[in-house]
Formats: structure tokens, C-alpha cells, sequence
């Protein structure tokens, strides 16, 4: 059990960092926290589970991601948001899907560089056998 949680805890400072990295990118300012209904009045109309990349990081530190994979999952739930709200061929629903593509291929990328496969798959079969 104290490897799995050694496991766990080098993943969190892993995704950590890509997390980190990918809030620093002025690109992705819009995905950085919830967005604001103030703001966007209509928007829990419309996406019934909104994702940021805040909330993201505070998942991190609460343990809920015991593998890259459950931790992308975030990542494509922000991004399937993105679409499904800015749908139309303005200028600006072009611009926030084309960031929020930007922002998966980021994403995968930073785990695809730095994530050597086999300890995903040792994070897997922490994941499995929880
Ligand atoms: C995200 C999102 N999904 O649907 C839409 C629409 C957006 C979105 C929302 C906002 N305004 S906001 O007050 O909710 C906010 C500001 C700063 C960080 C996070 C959210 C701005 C933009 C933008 O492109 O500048 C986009």
C-alpha cells in the first residue's frame, strides 16, 4: 500500500505541473476558472457539468484522480463544454472551440512527453483494484 500511495503521490506532482502549466498559457485564460453566471446567465441551462481548470487543480489536491486517464477525462469535459455552448460560425464561437482544441492537444501532449506508459499503467492497476 505505502508504493501505491508513493504512486499516487508522484502522479498528483505530475498533474499538478501540467496543470499549472496549462493555466500560466494566456491562451486558455477563459478555461482557467468556472465561468460566471453573472457573466453568462444562461450558461447551467445549457452544460449541466461545467469544468475549469481551478477546479481541476483543487481535484488534484482532493485525491480524485488516481490516473492520468480519469484526469483527461476533465480536461475533455471542459473542452466537450466549450463546443457545446459556443456551437455557431461567429467569430467568437469559432475563437473559444478553437482555444479549447488547443487546450486537449496541450494537454495530451504534456502527458504523452512526460508520462513514461508503463507507470500510467502502474496507476491503472491502482485504479482497478480500488
Ligand atoms: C469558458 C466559456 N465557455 O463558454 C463561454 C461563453 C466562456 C467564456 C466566458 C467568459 N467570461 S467569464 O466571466 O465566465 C470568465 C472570465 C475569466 C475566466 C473564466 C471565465 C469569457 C470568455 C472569453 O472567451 O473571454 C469565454
Amino acid at each position: 500500500i505505502c508504493q501505491e500511495e508513493n504512486t499516487l503521490r508522484e502522479l498528483r506532482i505530475f498533474l499538478r505541473d501540467i496543470c499549472a502549466k496549462l493555466a500560466r498559457n494566456k491562451q486558455f485564460f477563459m478555461f482557467t476558472k468556472p465561468v460566471d453566471i453573472e457573466e453568462v446567465p444562461d450558461y447551467l441551462d445549457i452544460i449541466k457539468e461545467p469544468m475549469d481548470l481551478e477546479t481541476l487543480m483543487s481535484k488534484i489536491d482532493k485525491h480524485s484522480y488516481i490516473c492520468a486517464r480519469d484526469f483527461l477525462d476533465d480536461i475533455d469535459l471542459i473542452v466537450r463544454n466549450a463546443l457545446e455552448y459556443n456551437p455557431d460560425k461567429s467569430a467568437e464561437d469559432k475563437h473559444i472551440r478553437h482555444r479549447a482544441c488547443s487546450l486537449r492537444d496541450k494537454a495530451y501532449a504534456f502527458i504523452k512527453a512526460e508520462m513514461d506508459s508503463d507507470f500510467e499503467d502502474t496507476c491503472r492497476d491502482i485504479r482497478d483494484k480500488r
